[in-house]
Formats: structure tokens, sequence, C-alpha cells
């Protein structure tokens, strides 16, 4: 299902765990500050909503989307935290730059969620226009910080 038939900042709260016990790490990428700040603000939101304590949400930035791996990586490695979400936001430019930074982005997160027992929630919007970025970070599709916080709750409690 394509983003533009499914509103990201949806959410059923009865069926979400309470995230009152749980603490998590947010990593987010300067680049694209507006669009980031405001990913980010929808996933601190909603997971304060959700039940999380604000002294249990911890902020890291970094400068690029490229950074976030290793942000999350030493996020997790160092903090005591139950879910990690890499916010970032890549915009397509004139050179292929685009193509690498997404993907070794995509490839950098996915790999941390192999090699460590911490979800990393992979909250990149990866848009050909602002305007596309500006509809997914609180616009008329929604917000993907909602969707990555109630993501990281579900994941921290997997298996519980
Ligand atoms: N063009 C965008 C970038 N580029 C920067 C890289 O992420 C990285 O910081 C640099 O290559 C140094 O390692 N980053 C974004 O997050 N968004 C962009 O649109
Ligand atoms: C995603 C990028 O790195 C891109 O915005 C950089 O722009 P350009 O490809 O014009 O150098």
């Amino acid at each position: 299902m394509a983003t533009e038939n499914k509103n990201l900042s949806i959410y059923d709260k009865s069926k979400i765990p309470n995230a009152k016990s749980l603490r998590f790490g947010i990593v987010v990428s300067e680049w694209n500050e507006a669009i980031t700040e405001a990913l980010y603000k929808g996933a601190f939101d909603a997971l304060v909503d959700c039940g999380a304590q604000q002294e249990n949400i911890i902020r890291w930035s970094v400068p690029g989307s490229f950074e976030l791996t290793f942000g999350a990586k030493k996020m997790l490695t160092t903090e005591e935290v139950d879910a990690v979400i890499a916010i970032g936001s890549v915009i397509r430019g004139e050179t292929s730059h685009f193509d690498f930074v997404c993907s070794a982005t995509a490839q950098g997160i996915k790999d941390l969620n192999v090699a460590y027992d911490v979800p990393v929630i992979f909250c990149v919007l990866t848009d050909d226009t602002l305007q596309q970025a500006e509809d997914r970070s609180g616009g008329k599709h929604g917000n993907k910080g909602t969707e990555a916080a109630i993501a990281a709750i579900q994941m921290a409690v997997l298996g519980n």
C-alpha cells in the first residue's frame, strides 16, 4: 500500500502496549532540519501519548542520514534503551549521491537490527521533492515519526 493510501499518523492506542517502563533513543539527522524536527516531534509526542516518560527518551543529533547508522550503534551500545528510532530526510539532488546515501543508510540500519538485540526503527524519508517530505512529516499523509514511534514500542516488547 502506498503512503498515499495510508495516513502515517493514525494508530489505535488501545492496541499499543503501554510504554511507561520503556526507554527510547532517538538519533536525528540535521540535514533538512525542518523535516527531521517535524519527524522528531511526531515520534516524541506519540511515545509520550502511549505512556513513555519524557526522561526516558534520549535524543542525539548527527550531521546527516549517512551518520545515523553510527549514531544508532553508539546509542544502543552505550545507553540502556529498549529501542532506537533513526530519523532522517534525504531529498534527491542533481547527482546519484541520493541513491548512495539512501542505500547505505537503509543497509546500515538493517545491519544493526541483525547484529544487535535492540530494534532500530528506520524513520528516514527518501523523497524526490521537498513537498513529498513535507507531506510525510506532518502534512497530508501524516507523520512518519508517529509511525516510527508506534513501531518502536511494538518492537521493544516483541516476544515478551
Ligand atoms: N543530501 C543529503 C544528505 N547528505 C549528507 C550525508 O548524509 C552525509 O552526512 C555526508 O555524506 C557526510 O558523510 N544527508 C541527508 O540526511 N539528507 C540529504 O538530503
Ligand atoms: C541526497 C544528497 O546527497 C543530495 O541532496 C545532494 O545533492 P546533489 O546530488 O545535487 O549534490
